[in-house]
C-alpha cells in the first residue's frame, strides 16, 4: 500500500493523552519511527468482545501510523501467568503453562479473524523472569521496593508522583479501594512485584525463594526490553488506568530515573445494557461465539464505529446494522470496479477531498467513526457515478481512494462477504470432524473412522493424512 506522507502541509496527529488530560500534537521521541505498547490479555480463556476492542482499535491506530509513513515497533504481552490462570488450571486439572499456551494460540486464531496484525513482538511473561527479577531486586536496591518472607512489594509511598495518571491521591486511593489491612505491608496501597510460591503453584527461583511476578511488573520489564525507555504510546482499555498503568509507571521511573511512555491511550468499554462487559459479571459473549454469527470484518466495522475513547453498547442488532454498512461500502467497490474495469484511475476534486477528510479524521485523535463516514460518502459517489455514466477513469480513482482507506482501518472490501462467512464456518465443522476421527482412530475405532471420511469423500471434501495430522481440501 502506498503511504500518504502529507506532501506540501504541515500535518500533525493529536492525540488524547490521559497522563494530561487534553489533545496533544504527536511527537515521537525519534521522527519517523513510532514504539507502541500495548497490554495484551491474561490468557485463561477465550477473548470477549470487551477484549476484542483495544486489539482493533489499537491495530487501527498501528495502521493509520503506517499509513502516515511510520515505522511502527508494536509490542503486546502474554499476560501467561497469573492468580486468575492458576485458579482455572486447579479447576480443571490442567498445567496452568499448558492452559495458557493453548489460549495464546486461541488468541492468534481470534486475531487474525478480527484482521489485526501481529505485533512485532508478543513477548510473554513466562519468558522474562530473569528480567523481571533483575528489575525487582533494581528496586529494592534503590528503595523502592522491600521483601517481606518472600514476598516483595512495591512502597507507593516512595513514589513522589504516584496516582498521577489517574488523578488520585494516595487517600483517595485508599478509601475507594477499600483495601484490606496487611500487616506486613508497609502502606495499604503496596502492591506485590513478587509473589511466593504456594505449594503446587507453578514457581520459579529468585533471590527471595520460589516464586512468581506478581502481574504489573511485566510490563515494566517487556516495554523497557523491546522499546527502551520513553517510548511514545502505551495503550490499554480505561480500567487498565488504575491501578496497572500507575503501578507500570511507579516502577519504570523508579527504576531508571526516566520518563516512562509519552502518550497514553486509553479505550473504552464496551458494555451490555450500558454494564461492562466482563468475565466477572458474567455478561460477556466470546469473539469466537459472536464469528459463527458474524464474521470477523463486521466486529471490525462495528468497534470502529464509535471513537475509542466513548462507550460502544453491544447488542445482535447493531452487529446486523454493521454487516450491512460493511456490504454497502463492499458493494459499491465491487460496483466501482466492474464499471471502470482495467482502466487506470485519476485523482479527481472528489477523491482528493475524500483522502483528505479522512486523514483530517484519523489525525483528530483517530476518529474512526467520522472516518467511515466518507468511505460512505465515497460509496455514494461510485454509486451515482456509476448510474450516470461517468467517465471511467473518475470513477476508478475513487474506487482505488475507497480500497485505500478502507484497508488503512483494516477492512477487506469484498463482494460476497456471505460467502465468507460460510467458508469459515466450513473450516470449522470440517476441522471438528477431522478432530472426532483423530480420537476415532486413537482408540481404534476403524468404523467411525472410515464413516466420517466416506462422508466427507461424498460430500466432496478429500482428506489426506499427512506426518503433521490430517489435511483437507475441496475437490
Ligand atoms: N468491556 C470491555 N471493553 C473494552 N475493553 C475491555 C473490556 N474488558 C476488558 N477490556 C480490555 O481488554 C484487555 C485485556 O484485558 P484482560 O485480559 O485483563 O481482560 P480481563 O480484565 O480479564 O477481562 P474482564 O474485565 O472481563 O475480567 C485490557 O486492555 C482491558 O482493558
Ligand atoms: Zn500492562
Amino acid at each position: 500500500m502506498r503511504s500518504w506522507k502529507g506532501e506540501n502541509k504541515v500535518v500533525t496527529i493529536k492525540i488524547y493523552n490521559t497522563m494530561t488530560r487534553q489533545k496533544e500534537d504527536f511527537q515521537p521521541r525519534s521522527p519517523g519511527k513510532v514504539r507502541m505498547y500495548v497490554c495484551g490479555p491474561t490468557t485463561y480463556n477465550f477473548i470477549h468482545l470487551g477484549n476484542a476492542r483495544p486489539l482493533i482499535v489499537f491495530d487501527a491506530v498501528r495502521r493509520y501510523l503506517e499509513y502516515r509513513g511510520y515505522e511502527v515497533i508494536f509490542v503486546q504481552n502474554f499476560t501467561d501467568i497469573d492468580d486468575k490462570i492458576i485458579k482455572r488450571a486447579q479447576e480443571t486439572g490442567e498445567d496452568a503453562l499448558q492452559l495458557s499456551a493453548r489460549y495464546i494460540n486461541e488468541f492468534f486464531k481470534d486475531a487474525q479473524a478480527l484482521g489485526v496484525k501481529p505485533a512485532t513482538h508478543h513477548p510473554k511473561v513466562t519468558e522474562h523472569i530473569p528480567e523481571i527479577i533483575e528489575m525487582i531486586a533494581g528496586l529494592i536496591e534503590k528503595g523502592f521496593a522491600y521483601e517481606v518472607d518472600g514476598d516483595v512489594y512495591y512502597a507507593v509511598e516512595k513514589f513522589a508522583s504516584y496516582g498521577k495518571l489517574s488523578g488520585r491521591s494516595l487517600e483517595d486511593m485508599q478509601a475507594g479501594a477499600r483495601v484490606e489491612v496487611d500487616e506486613r505491608k508497609r502502606h495499604p496501597m503496596d502492591f506485590a512485584l513478587w509473589k511466593k510460591a504456594k505449594p503446587g503453584e507453578p514457581s520459579w527461583p529468585s533471590p527471595w525463594g520460589e516464586g512468581r511476578p506478581g502481574w504489573h511488573i511485566e510490563c515494566s520489564v517487556m516495554s523497557l526490553k523491546y522499546l527502551g525507555a520513553e517510548f511514545d504510546i502505551h495503550g490499554g482499555g480505561f480500567d487498565l488506568i488504575f491501578p496497572h498503568h500507575e503501578n507500570e509507571i511507579a516502577q519504570s521511573e523508579a527504576y531508571l530515573g526516566q520518563p516512562f511512555a509519552r502518550y497514553w491511550m486509553h479505550n473504552g468499554f464496551i458494555t451490555v445494557k450500558e454494564e461492562k462487559m466482563s468475565k466477572s459479571l458474567g455478561n460477556f459473549f466470546t469473539v469466537r461465539e459472536i464469528l459463527q454469527h458474524f464474521s470477523g470484518q463486521v466486529v471490525r466495522f462495528f468497534m470502529l464505529s464509535s471513537h475509542y475513547r466513548n462507550p460502544l453498547d453491544y447488542s445482535p442488532e447493531k452487529l446486523e446494522e454493521a454487516k450491512k454498512g460493511l456490504e454497502r461500502l463492499s458493494n459499491a467497490l465491487a460496483n466501482g470496479q466492474e464499471y471502470s474495469n482495467g482502466v487506470n484511475g485519476i485523482m479527481s476534486e472528489e477523491a482528493a477531498a475524500a483522502r483528505e477528510e479522512f486523514i483530517q479524521a484519523m489525525d483528530d485523535d483517530f476518529n474512526t467513526a467520522l472516518a467511515l463516514s466518507v468511505l460512505f460518502e465515497l460509496a455514494r459517489q461510485i454509486n451515482a457515478g456509476v448510474a450516470a455514466g461517468e467517465e471511467k477513469e473518475k470513477i476508478a480513482g475513487l474506487t482505488g481512494v475507497l480500497a485505500e482507506l478502507a484497508q488503512v482501518l483494516g477492512l477487506e472490501l469484498k463482494a460476497g462477504e456471505k460467502a465468507e462467512a460460510d467458508a469459515g464456518l466450513l473450516k470449522e465443522l470440517v476441522d471438528f470432524l477431522l478432530l472426532l476421527r483423530q480420537e476415532a482412530r486413537a482408540r481404534k475405532d476403524w468404523t467411525t473412522a472410515d464413516a466420517i471420511r466416506n462422508k466427507l469423500g461424498d460430500l466432496g471434501i478429500i482428506v489426506e493424512d499427512t506426518p503433521n495430522g490430517p489435511r483437507w481440501k475441496r475437490k
